[in-house]
């Protein structure tokens, strides 16, 4: 529908109710400023969210008893607190009312009136006085309703202004329990992982000290592309190369007997003495800070961070948060990186320990990519990220069977060797604005003593591993 369209119908909406175009518009404004031009929930629920956020101000303005305060602040350029959204210093929470009672339009200028104390404030540090908390702090509930009823939740910003992009989490149904963990933008160690991090580990043969500028604007690749068989593995325009992601993708899906590497004593399959065996996976490897050229190096795609649009929203099939984004990507786009704690193989399996052993979602990633070589990797070496209480965006992806949009790719950035790494996730097809973003956890769902717990899969794909599993248990 063309954007004009778009409003009019906005208008019908807003006009059976009697409310004012010139306040309306303001409101209409500054949600489509939240939600990234996307209009999908504004006009879900027959325009819940604008009424519901058109009313809320009518309340502040009873509140400051300023009676011409919508158009005042409009023609001032300024909002009145609860609209300043984007605002990462002002983040806050909406928690609304149900429309799903109400016919009339006199009766929904009625609810929505009686909604007005159910509204809430994020404060500076990113706790809540809603409940949302962006920490792993119990979140506080100041909050009082009337009435129990169906909200309608939004953070502008889960990330708190550390991402180049703010991502915004939404909740239409306002029923969900708003999750609670730390926002990082990079990977951090727990405690006792190793991670050896040092320029004089840089040989020359690991940077590239002699160029200047953008790599990708020389004819002769330098050093920096030898992991990518002397090519780089992006394009001029940021995406990565075509055959570069088809090889990663193939060995993903199809992955042959010599993509394996075996353990003589394997971490993960210790208590089952025979290693199931690691994929010898394809890495990129980005310039750095011993390299000559500068940040906007075209082989420093992953180390610049998130510039996608992305949003965290409530999934229908049971998965729990799931990500989108709100805009197109195409092919080979760089999404985000898989950030948590840098955890010990042995961390984790105390760690797990000592969960209360029924936690709904798991947000670990083992770094496998050291396994297999000569050297026997004991579980106090071994590392893995976790984001249980600490990560990214990244966290709030779904898992889906062989098919997933996203793909992940391992990444050298600061370190010569493949003990630690980056875990980056990159598109594996055009993505379309609002679609769902997933990646193959890789999960083995009959392999239930794994440290990473396999859950039972609603992926939707006709691939599904778990499904296939099901039907054949069922048969048997
Ligand atoms: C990394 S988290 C993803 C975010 C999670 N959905 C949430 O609400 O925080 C992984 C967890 O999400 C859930 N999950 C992910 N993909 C799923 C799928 N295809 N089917 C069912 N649950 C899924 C599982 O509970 C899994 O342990």
């Amino acid at each position: 529908m063309a954007k004009n369209e778009r409003v009019r119908k906005a208008f019908d909406a807003t006009r059976a109710l009697k409310l004012p175009d010139e306040e309306v518009k303001l409101v209409l404004k500054h949600l489509l400023k939240l939600f990234d031009n996307n209009w999908e929930p504004i006009e879900a629920e027959d325009y819940r969210a604008l009424i519901d956020a058109y009313f809320e101000l009518k309340e502040d303005k009873g509140k400051d008893g300023c009676e011409d305060a919508v158009v005042e602040h409009g023609e001032s350029g300024k909002l009145p607190k609860r609209l300043r959204l984007p605002d990462p210093e002002d983040q806050v929470s909406f928690r609304k009312g149900s429309t799903s009672q109400v016919s009339s339009p006199k009766e929904k200028k009625r609810r929505n009136v009686s909604l007005q104390q159910d509204v809430t404030f994020l404060n500076k540090n990113g706790s809540s006085s809603s409940g949302y908390s962006n920490s792993c702090k119990k979140p506080q509930q100041q909050h009082v309703t009337c009435e129990k009823k169906n909200s309608f939740q939004i953070i502008p910003d889960i990330t708190k202004g550390t991402e180049n992009v703010e991502i915004s989490l939404v909740d239409v149904t306002g029923k969900k329990e708003l999750p609670k963990f730390t926002y990082m933008r990079d990977n951090i160690i727990y405690q006792h992982a190793y991670v050896h991090i040092s320029l004089a580990r840089l040989a020359d043969e690991d940077c590239c000290s002699g160029c200047s500028g953008d790599c990708l604007s020389v004819p002769i690749p330098c050093a920096c592309a030898q992991e990518t068989g002397g090519e780089f593995a992006y394009t001029s325009e940021g995406q990565l190369r075509e055959e570069f992601l088809k090889a990663c993708m193939s060995m993903k899906l199809e992955p042959q007997e010599h993509h394996f590497v075996y353990c003589l004593d394997c971490p993960l399959e210790r208590s089952k003495r025979k290693c199931k065996g690691h994929m010898v996976r394809k890495f990129i490897k980005e310039c750095w800070r011993k390299c000559g050229c500068n940040m906007q190096c075209g082989n420093r795609v992953v180390q610049r961070g998130i510039t996608c649009k992305l949003q965290v929203f409530w999934t229908r099939e049971g998965k729990g948060w799931g990500v989108k984004t709100l805009r197109d990507l195409p092919k080979g786009t760089f999404v985000c990186e898989y950030v948590g704690e840098i955890l010990t193989n042995t961390e984790l399996f105390v760690r797990n320990s000592k969960g209360s052993g029924d936690e709904r979602h798991t947000y670990p990633v083992t770094l496998d990519a050291d396994w297999g070589s000569e050297k026997i990797l004991k579980d106090e070496e071994a590392l893995c990220l976790d984001a249980t209480l600490c990560g990214n965006v990244a966290r709030f992806i779904n898992h889906r069977c062989f098919d997933a949009s996203l793909i992940d790719i391992p990444v050298e950035v600061e370190t010569p060797d493949r003990h630690y790494y980056h875990l980056a996730l990159f598109t594996t097809r055009d993505v379309k604005a609002s679609e769902e973003l997933t990646w193959d956890y890789g999960i083995d769902f009959d392999d239930h003593e794994h440290p990473i717990k396999a859950f039972k899969c609603s992926c939707g794909s006709k691939f599904c591993r778990d499904q296939k599993r099901s039907s054949v248990q069922v048969s048997l």
